[in-house]
């Protein structure tokens, strides 16, 4: 099978002109077949604030009024998509932004109060739980040495756009194109990697296995974002990603080729 590589960029570096300017220029220097995820939640989390719209996060999750809606998809799938592939063409990569709805590419649904994610009873409101990959546009489009730019908007092919999580868009698509190609999913952020104490760059915890995870999560150790994040990278590595790994992102090169960061292990 062909090696495809699936990559997220996390919100600190999407928030940080120099930092994703350098970061685009080694994504566009990866050779073979590549998906770049990206979300871009700091900005909308400011442009809501400048708005007066209060924002509220749960397990990660942002609760998605129609207002809301408006802004995710104007910052997601507009502004910060657009620049990403502005900036990788100029670095000599051809890429092709899409979200959800563009070639249907990413279906899904609204997520019910009463599903298994709408624990407790809560109300998301626009947000989408992801129910099929569009892999056959995804393979048309690779096999034309096209980067792909996803961002994390959905939708439920009645018309409505939903905001989904962009770490799950990168597991979801990674696990549905792993059908097809030996796939390599990297959550890239701003740290070193899955870290023993979060203020201490060093401490990377070089491979993860679930009992280890559960003992870090009880000992607080791993706590916020990482929770969901380290939930996706798991359910990659259970259901045929061959390979995932969690590091920094100024350091693409190393986590392609295993010197640096995370490595999450299916046991
Ligand atoms: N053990 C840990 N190691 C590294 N980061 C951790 C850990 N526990 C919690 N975190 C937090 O998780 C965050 C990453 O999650 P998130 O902000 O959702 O990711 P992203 O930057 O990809 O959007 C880090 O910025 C850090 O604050
Ligand atoms: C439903 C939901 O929570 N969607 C996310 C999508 C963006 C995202 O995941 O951005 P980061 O990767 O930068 O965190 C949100 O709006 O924050």
């Amino acid at each position: 099978m062909e090696k495809l590589y699936v990559i997220k960029i996390g919100g600190n570096i999407i928030d940080d002109d120099q930092k994703l300017v350098a970061f685009l220029k080694d994504f566009a220097a990866v050779k073979g077949l590549k998906v770049l995820v990206h979300g871009g939640g700091k900005l909308v989390t400011k442009m809501a604030s400048q708005l007066g719209i209060e924002q509220q996060m749960i397990d990660g999750r942002r609760i998605t009024d129609a207002e809301t809606l408006k802004i995710v998809t104007m910052v997601y799938a507009g502004l910060i998509n657009k620049n990403i592939v502005a900036q990788l063409q100029g670095n000599g990569c051809n890429a092709l932004g899409l979200c959800g709805a563009d070639g249907n590419t990413i279906q899904s649904h609204k997520r019910g109060s009463n599903s298994p994610l709408g624990v407790g009873g809560i109300d998301y409101g626009f947000v989408g739980d992801v129910d099929t990959v569009n892999t056959s546009l995804l393979q048309s489009l690779l096999a034309q040495q096209i980067a792909i730019v996803l961002a994390p908007i959905t939708h439920d092919l009645n018309g409505l756009l939903l905001n989904t999580n962009a770490d799950t868009i990168a597991q979801e698509t990674a696990k549905a194109l792993s059908t097809i190609y030996n796939v390599e999913l990297i959550y890239s952020f701003e740290k070193a990697g899955v870290l023993l104490d979060i203020n201490d760059d060093t401490s990377v915890i070089s491979s993860l296995t679930p009992i280890y995870y559960q003992e870090l999560k009880e000992q607080h150790r791993i706590f916020a974002g990482m929770i969901p994040k380290l939930d996706n990278a798991f359910a990659a590595i259970n259901n045929g990603v061959s390979k995932v790994i969690i590091g920094k992102a100024e350091q693409l090169q190393e986590l392609i080729s295993g010197n640096s960061g995370t490595a999450i292990i299916n046991v």
